[in-house]
């Protein structure tokens, strides 16, 4: 059985040996599966730009004799060193089965291996592996640690390009590649990528500014190994990447960390428009809840939350109204230009035992010694004190609920589920447990948003749902 006292990594193994709680099963219906797909489509590339190093972005490079510290600004007039830089790479040769094969007509660049070169860029510690994790991964998998293994220099002058490819994993664990394209003036060279009739092209000129005294970025690009990619001719400048294999990493989920100073072009997320055209045909189709109901939408993106609540008056949900980002807050946006009134909520998922409760509270609940009563369960605890929703109960609840005897204590709420709710976004609050002994308990509530209809035609009407 779950132990209250066990930390994450503990709730999580639990978690996931759990079948499906049928409460949170997705709601069925053919616009109902268009709008989960536009709002949780993956992404096979994710690419930004984040700032260089405060001290300047350097390459130190030797190689063939030539050795070099470079310092790359968004300017042309460091061409030479450019030069330099280019003379003392190898011809770029790349893979057919198994071996490197060296064709001017199918790659023209220049390289360095990365023992012959150094860079003060440490991708970790500015955030950037966990934009590519989070850009990238889906909600499955997005906890995963993930590591990048540098791989190449490559120096494309005039002309340069590589035509249509993909990169031959390295080892078992690698799912997929990143690319940073330095602030070195260039024209042309976009990185076209294509994957299952999808193309996306990243052409990092449009994104970093090669004016003289703007502040320099890095673009960055990442994708899955079963990306094709190609490497459009260069124009003009030089144009330099360095790329890295990414890796899964074997070790417990981690939590993920704020991102400063970095923006995310892409994935940029279904947008309003994009999910207006599918909710309100969903909204207008009489078929669908025919009296009314609620929509349960797992958040798509991941938030930095706080760690410490306060016991009563918390404000989490409401400071997180404000900061929802792309697909999340494009549906909250959809949803207030029909007059509906999306609500951000918690939901407690009960682990114990074969209830399975699920307890959707206004607010993060954090629970104390006097709110306790010696054994009851916490999703009682959660309707009596926390004005806690028990969502889509099952028989085993509602039993329980007539035999405890002492009056109704929840309202209750049948949640259609349209997207899932996601193990992310997850708020963890301390209590004091009861067991044969007095231990510290963990209490998980995960976000998502609830969204009260009326019936068709009359979908704001929303005055006597319950
Ligand atoms: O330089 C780039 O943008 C891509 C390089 C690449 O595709 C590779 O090295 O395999
Ligand atoms: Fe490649």
């Amino acid at each position: 059985m779950y132990d209250p006292s066990s930390d994450s990594e503990d709730y999580d193994q639990h978690q996931s040996q759990l079948p499906l709680n049928p409460g949170l099963g997705l709601a069925q219906h053919p616009r109902v599966q268009a709008l989960r797909s536009a709002l949780s489509e993956s992404a096979f590339v994710t690419c930004g730009t984040v700032d260089v190093p405060q001290d300047g972005l350097f390459i130190f490079y030797s190689n063939n004799g030539r050795a070099g510290r470079l310092v790359v600004v968004n300017s042309s007039r460091h061409s030479e060193a450019l030069d330099d830089l280019e003379k003392a790479c190898d011809p770029a040769t790349f893979g057919v089965d198994q071996r490197d094969v060296l064709d001017v007509s199918y790659r023209k660049s220049g390289k360095l291996d990365r023992d012959h070169f150094s860079l003060n860029v440490d991708i970790e510690s500015i955030g950037l592996l966990e934009a590519v994790r989070i850009g990238l991964l889906s909600s499955n998998d997005e906890k995963k640690p993930i590591r990048a293994e540098l791989y190449k220099l490559n120096v494309y002058g005039k002309d340069s390009f590589f035509k249509p490819h993909k990169d031959t994993p390295r080892g078992d664990t690698m799912f997929g590649s990143l690319v940073l394209v330095l602030p070195s003036a260039h024209e042309g060279g976009s990185l076209v990528l294509r994957h299952d009739n999808r193309e996306y092209a990243f052409d990092a000129t449009q994104h970093l500014s090669f004016l003289p005294h703007a502040t320099p970025r890095i673009a960055y690009v990442a994708f899955f190994s079963d990306v094709e990619h190609e490497v459009k001719p260069v124009a003009s400048g030089h144009r330099i990447t360095i790329t890295y294999n990414l890796h899964f990493v074997d070790e417990g989920h981690v939590e993920s960390r704020f991102l400063n100073g970095l923006d995310v072009i892409h994935p940029r997320g279904a947008t309003r428009p994009e999910v207006e055209a599918l909710l309100n045909p969903l909204l207008n189709d009489p078929s669908f809840l025919p009296e009314g109901g609620t929509l349960g939408f797992g958040l798509r993106h991941l938030y930095p939350l706080p760690t410490t609540f306060h016991p009563q008056v918390d404000d989490t949900l409401e400071v997180l109204k404000q900061r929802l980002k792309g697909a999340d807050e494009a549906l909250f946006r959809a949803c207030t230009a029909r007059c509906l009134v999306p609500v951000l909520y918690t939901i407690f998922e009960d682990t114990e035992g074969n209830s399975r409760a699920l307890v959707a509270c206004p607010r993060v609940a954090k629970i104390s010694t006097h709110d306790q009563d010696h054994d009851e369960e916490v999703w009682k605890i959660l309707c009596r004190h926390f004005d806690g929703l028990l969502i889509n109960p099952s028989q085993t609840i509602v039993d329980s609920l007539a035999s405890s005897g002492d009056g109704p204590i929840a309202s209750r709420r049948h949640v259609n589920w349209i997207t899932p709710l996601s193990q992310a976004n997850r708020v963890k609050t301390r209590f004091a447990a009861y067991g044969n002994e007095p231990m510290m308990g963990y209490l998980y509530q995960r976000i998502c948003m609830l969204v009260s209809v009326g019936p068709p035609g009359r979908r704001y009407e929303v005055g006597n749902l319950s």
